[in-house]
């Protein structure tokens, strides 16, 4: 049994499947258009996904017809010029806003199509998020930082805060378990942070611009550790990144050009 194994104590998607509170898509499968559940086994699929601002200035098309697959276990990152649409894409697919037409689908779900609620459970159990300035609550312990997506959704307390715990000592932060955030260093952070989107097990990471704040090393290394975690995991993580030796650490890159993909890149 490895490190990461050893979170569940058991087979990995055995344990998914009666993780408590977990959430069930089985909810929503009188939501789902035939057209939409295509014949795929991507964990996320992105179809004709547009996006449109009405500005003062005038119509922003800054998403015009994205189609793309993610699988199971697969690192992508999103490359492109700034404008390219790069945050947009990120946060259709983190159900942070609606697209102006398409359609995201994640394990089957139609999640742009959901209504408030419904995208709130999605984002709280389907998605763990990675933000370039870590995005903690500084007046909260670290433990309870990580924890917290698991509080939201009334899991059980006790074995978050022990899910927490193993999930720490995976990053090699143990010891600060019982620090403010305000009391590590941006690399630890980060890594609090990259904890917290595990703890609720969800099947996709969303990292925007996760070494962005960190110096060359450093952000090397939290980049390590999230590749090497969500592999073992076998997640899908798509990480948003200016960095371009980054992108080429990666399965696959996604290049981005003025709201469409310009050509996607095989590592
Ligand atoms: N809330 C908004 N209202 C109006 N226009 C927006 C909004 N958000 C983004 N845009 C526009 O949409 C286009 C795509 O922006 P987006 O932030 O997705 O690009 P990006 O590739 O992430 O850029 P950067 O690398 O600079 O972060 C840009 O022209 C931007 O000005």
């Amino acid at each position: 049994m490895n490190c990461v194994d050893s979170l569940y104590g058991c087979d990995q998607d055995e344990s998914r499947k009666t993780l408590p509170g977990r959430y069930s898509p089985a909810a929503f499968e009188h939501k789902i258009p035939d057209d939409v559940l295509a014949s795929s086994n991507a964990t996320l699929q992105i179809r004709d996904l547009a996006k449109v601002y009405q500005t003062a200035a005038g119509t922003v098309n800054a998403l015009r017809g994205i189609n793309l697959d993610f699988q199971r276990g697969e690192m992508v990152a999103i490359v492109g010029p700034s404008g390219s649409g790069k945050s947009t894409l990120l946060n259709l697919i983190g159900v942070l806003d609606r697209p102006s037409s398409g359609e995201v689908s994640i394990e089957g779900i139609p999640v742009s199509s959901l209504n408030d609620s419904e995208q709130a459970l999605v984002r709280n159990q389907l998605i763990g998020f990675v933000f370039q300035s870590y995005n903690l609550i500084h007046r909260s312990t670290v433990i309870n930082n990580v924890a917290l997506p698991g509080m939201i959704s009334h899991r059980n307390r006790r074995q978050l805060l022990d899910r927490a715990r193993k999930l720490l000592s995976i990053m090699g932060i143990a010891d600060k378990s019982h620090c403010r955030p305000s009391q590590l260093s941006g690399g630890q952070q980060q890594r609090v942070a990259i904890a917290r989107s595990l703890i609720n097990d969800p099947p996709i990471i969303l990292a925007d611009e996760p070494t962005g704040n960190l110096d060359s090393s450093t952000g090397q290394e939290v980049f390590d550790l999230l590749c090497t975690l969500t592999r073992q995991l076998n997640r899908t993580v798509i990480m948003v990144t200016h960095n371009l030796e980054l992108s080429q650490l990666v399965d696959r890159a996604v290049y981005l050009r003025d709201g469409m993909v310009e050509r996607e890149i095989r590592n």
